[in-house]
């Protein structure tokens, strides 16, 4: 270990290369993006999560209930009839069905005269209707196991009974059926009353709903909707019924009551397959969605933590650009996004489900990648308005319920289908009777800007393409003609009209890409235009300066021109305005004068500085609020309510070469004054130069030539002091070179090779950290991680080193360490350094200023500083032999004229300090008492009183000789003591 006195090792320099901005821009992407991939790889559990296992339990579920659905049998007891207005048709003919032999179209029991001859009426009256004869059967048809071998149309059968176990044995032979029930009390009219049997498994078999699987491309006449039973003919079929008996009734003018109830032949068992959940699953757009959700909130989750450490503030303050931030994000979330869609669609051919295995993998492929991409550019806006990580987790969570609420609302309600038909139709009333209204601005936005929305309708899609069916009789299945590539533009909506006007398939992975889009420049705006926890933002209106940039860059000739020009305008006077301090130090006032008007190159020039903070704090709702009302001018003021004046009208130079340390009380305003500078907070009024370049306008410039060590330690828990030092090396963007030869020694260190030191393994040996290198910034200790902070901030050789109390918590020690390095870094640059270190500012400083309250008190080297406000000097005397005074003696303790006397000559303490005192005073009249207790006596000696030093040495020499001091000692007075009384006289002037 290196002497603590002496340098640890001369300081090797890296600078950043010379290069193009585009240059520099792709290598930071790259730097960020390993950035990225290295947390993705350390937070392993997360990443297998968010890849591989809730993809897993989103298909199992999605599987599960597939097959969980498939065990439904049984009757159903449908309830009565939802009559509202319909006209009224009859009932044809029933048609074989492909897989189904003949069919009987209505049968009916008890066969008795009163039965046949209402069944005669029926029949009558309905080919009035439909100019179609159903043919009555004379016939009981008695045979349990007979089928028809023409289709018949209507058959009596012997009884209900009969009726209901014929229909199990051939579910798809009958259509419906009539069972008549007469009562005929004692007293009172007759009652009537009859059971309608409706098909339910014919029904399904023929349906003919868009896009249902019995579609034409599978062999299906879905010609209208003849055989729904939930249509038009179980209504027709009881009113006809109701009228047959009326007229059967009505010439005998008997009374009747009449009464009637619905009931669904039994429906077959399914065989195999499961089909029927395969329906289900087309509805199941939410579940699917889940991985995606899921990512979506972890990348929140990650992003806010990054913001909420400070981790992308202390990047952004090295040099990385906002839109580097952000792409290197946009670029590593993709890669979740391809390794997730590519286990979701591995998983679903694993389980052999139909949607997967009958549906082209690239489309699939493309449909989940892009959801997970769009939800993740959702959470990254999101996270723009979230300062904590805590609320980000919430708002994200927040989203996911929305999904899985929306989803199946939408594939019920075909949200985005009533967009599209919204946006072509004509609204108003169409040829055929139907009103189309205007479209709803809430269909539109959440269309727009919900990517989960298209993956429902893509996921619809599919399923209606690619599931296959079971024939309920025979238990065969027949594949869905499956989802091909040509599909995602050939799409059939089974509709003439409907096909015009809806979109097909192709356009939902168009529109993920217009949210991709849309959300990445919001992303990009809102986190410049919300204000982060200082209330520093962007004017809402930034991008304009951006403009005048490019007028400015043609008008003043290429960059080379705007500098110049930039450089002009740094030197523009920003004259004083107010009242300035009372008691002013002459000092400050030449500061201040020179700060205005001095026309000569410095290093760092501040000009009136000043920070009023307002109420404006973080907090998403907050945010929200301000984002919302931005352009009411009556609410921002309300929001803008003076707090704190944090730094008033601040004056100050710094020379290259100069190790500038700002001193202060805690609140004095040195840390605001330092984020000024850095760019973390903007200025109320005034500007600061740095090397001619405006924190006003050039904060991004500024930061590529600066190095700063903020306040508290901004690191990355998990990632090694090598990799910090490899980061910032990238983002600063040093020379490959002097990577790749850091990165050789590394891996020969490993070896315990010679070899020659790098500028990183120069570095963390002088901060002594080298033999920690590879541990994780979380699990070093507090003083070990002010080190990396500090010899961060020194990477890339900057123009201007900021260092916010780097050496706190640092032992003396290491601290020592610190100063050496320091000491030798600052030549050909500027730092400027806070601390609360008396001793360091004494030992490091050049130039040093004592900040009280915003106001700058002091400023000179720490020389002057003394001679100006010191007390010249002070003398420290240990008192020798004395006996102790009462107040350290028992109550009972004897008077001091008595101790006198048991002492002989011993004086007490009080005594000999007196004598002291009157002796010293004697000497030198001037002179004061700083300190008097435990035995050792402080005097402060002025500057006039200096030529009369001699005769007190003497004395005290004298003094020393005849035991009664026992030590003494001379010092120039301290810093500490400058800078104290400097605050009480302030606080006293208060
Ligand atoms: N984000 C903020 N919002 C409101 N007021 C703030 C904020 N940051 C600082 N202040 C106020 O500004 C004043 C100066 O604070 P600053 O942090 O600059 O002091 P300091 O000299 O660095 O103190 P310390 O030595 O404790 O770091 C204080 O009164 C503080 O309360």
């Amino acid at each position: 270990m290196t002497s603590p006195s002496s340098p640890s090792s001369t300081v090797v320099f890296a600078s950043a290369r010379p290069s193009s901005a585009t240059g520099k821009w792709f290598r930071q992407l790259g730097v960020v993006c390993r950035l990225n991939c290295i947390l993705m790889v350390r937070y392993w559990k997360a990443t297998v999560l968010q890849a591989i296992l809730i993809p897993l339990l989103a298909i199992g579920i999605v599987y599960g209930i597939g097959k969980a659905t498939t065990a439904g049998s049984g009757e159903v007891q449908a309830g009565s009839s939802d009559v509202t207005t319909w006209k009224m048709d009859g009932i044809r003919q029933c048609k074989p069905e492909p897989l189904s032999n003949a069919c009987m179209t209505l049968v009916y029991a008890p066969q008795t005269p009163e039965t046949t001859q209402i069944m005669n009426y029926f029949q009558t009256k309905n080919q009035a209707r439909t100019n179609d004869a159903l043919l009555i059967e004379n016939d009981v048809w008695a045979d349990m196991s007979n089928v028809p071998k023409n289709n018949m149309g209507i058959v009596p059968m012997p009884s209900d009974q009969f009726i209901y176990d014929y229909a199990l044995a051939h579910p798809d032979t009958i259509r419906f059926g009539v069972v008549f029930i007469k009562e005929a009390p004692t007293a009172g009219p007759v009652h009537w009353n009859y059971q309608v049997y409706y098909n339910i498994t014919h029904a399904t078999n023929t349906s003919t709903l868009a896009g249902f699987k019995y579609t034409k491309e599978a062999g299906y006449d879905r010609e209208s909707n003849f055989d729904d039973p939930y249509g038009t003919n179980l209504p027709n079929i009881i009113r006809a019924v109701d009228e047959s008996l009326l007229t059967f009734l009505d010439p005998q003018h008997q009374e009747a009551d009449l009464d009637f109830s619905v009931k669904s032949f039994p429906t077959a068992e399914t065989k195999n397959n499961f089909t029927s959940g395969e329906d289900f699953i087309s509805m199941l757009s939410n579940l699917m969605s889940l991985p995606a959700c899921i990512t979506m909130v972890m990348t929140m989750l990650r992003v806010a933590r990054e913001k909420e450490s400070k981790c992308k503030e202390s990047m952004q303050m090295m040099g990385l650009s906002t839109t580097t931030y952000w792409s290197a994000q946009w670029l590593t979330s993709w890669i979740m996004a391809l390794v997730q869609a590519s286990v979701i669609v591995a998983l679903g051919h694993a389980f052999g489900m139909a949607i997967f295995t009958n549906s082209n993998w690239f489309v699939m492929w493309c449909t989940f990648a892009l959801l997970t991409y769009g939800m993740t550019f959702l959470g990254f806006f999101l996270t723009t308005f979230c300062q904590k990580s805590g609320s980000a987790l919430a708002f994200g969570f927040a989203v996911v319920v929305a999904v899985l609420i929306i989803l199946p609302i939408q594939s019920g309600t075909r949200l985005d289908v009533s967009m599209w038909i919204d946006t072509y139709a004509t609204y108003g009333e169409q040829p055929d009777g139907t009103i189309i209204y205007p479209p709803k601005v809430y269909t539109w936005a959440l269309a727009f800007i919900f990517a989960p929305l298209h993956f429902a309708r893509m996921w619809t899609q599919i399923s209606t393409f690619a599931l296959g069916s079971t024939d309920y009789r025979t238990g065969e299945y027949t594949p869905g003609v499956g989802f091909n590539f040509s599909t995602l533009t050939n799409f059939d909506h089974g509709d003439p009209v409907l096909q015009d006007i809806l979109p097909q398939p192709v356009s939902a992975l168009t529109y993920y890409g217009v949210n991709i889009l849309l959300f990445a420049l919001l992303t990009l705006y809102f986190d410049q235009v919300i204000p982060n926890e200082h209330g520093h933002r962007q004017g809402l209106f930034f991008f304009i300066g951006s403009i005048g940039d490019a007028f400015r860059f043609i008008r003043h000739g290429g960059s080379a021109g705007v500098a110049s020009q930039k450089s002009a305008e740094a030197q523009k006077l920003i004259p004083y305005e107010g009242v300035p301090p009372e008691n002013e130090d002459s000092d400050v006032i030449a500061e201040r004068e020179c700060a205005v008007n001095c026309q000569s190159q410095v290093a760092i020039r501040v000009s009136n500085l000043t920070k009023t903070y307002t109420k404006n704090g973080p907090g998403f709702l907050k945010n929200m609020y301000l984002a919302m009302c931005c352009f009411c001018c009556r609410q921002r003021r309300r929001a803008n309510k003076i707090v704190t004046k944090a730094v008033d009208r601040l004056n100050l130079i710094t020379e290259p070469n100069e190790l500038f340390v700002l001193l202060g009380q805690n609140g004095a305003g040195k840390s605001t004054t330092m984020q000024m500078l850095y760019g973390v907070t903007g200025p109320t009024s005034g500007n600061a130069y740095l090397f001619s370049r405006s924190i006003r306008t050039d904060m991004q410039a500024i930061r590529a030539t600066m190095g700063v060590c903020p306040q508290h330690d901004v690191l990355f828990d998990d990632l090694t002091c090598w990799e910090h030092m490899q980061l910032y090396a990238g983002i600063k963007d040093l020379p490959v070179e002097a990577l790749l030869a850091s990165w050789n020694e590394k891996e020969s260190v490993k070896e315990n090779a010679r070899e020659r030191p790098t500028w990183i393994r120069s570095r963390l040996e002088a901060v002594q950290l080298w033999k920690d290198r590879s541990t994780m910034a979380g699990r070093l200790s507090g003083g070990m991680k002010r080190r990396l902070s500090t010899i961060i901030s020194t990477i890339g050789d900057p123009d201007v080193l900021i260092l916010d109390e780097p050496t706190t918590g640092m032992d003396p020690v290491h601290r020592r360490h610190v100063w050496t390095f320091l000491a030798q870094f600052k030549r050909g640059r500027s730092i400027l350094l806070t601390t609360h270190s008396m001793e360091e500012a004494d030992a490091l400083g050049d130039k040093v200023a004592i900040m009280v309250a915003g106001h700058l008190k002091a400023i000179g080297n720490t020389t002057r500083l003394k001679n100006k406000f010191g007390n010249g000097y002070r003398i420290e005397i240990a008192l020798g032999n004395f006996i102790p005074t009462t107040q350290n003696l028992s109550s009972t303790a004897i008077q001091p004229h008595q101790q006198q006397q048991q002492h002989g000559e011993i004086p007490s303490r009080m005594q000999l300090e007196q004598e002291l005192t009157d002796a010293t005073r004697a000497i030198i009249p001037e002179s004061i008492i700083l300190d008097q207790s435990g035995g050792v006596m402080v005097f402060g000696i002025p500057m006039q009183g200096i030529e009369r030093m001699a005769d007190l040495t003497a004395m005290l020499e004298n003094n020393q000789a005849q035991g009664r001091i026992k030590h003494w000692g001379i010092a120039q007075t301290s810093l500490e003591e400058v800078f104290l009384s400097l605050v009480r006289s302030a606080e006293d002037s208060h």
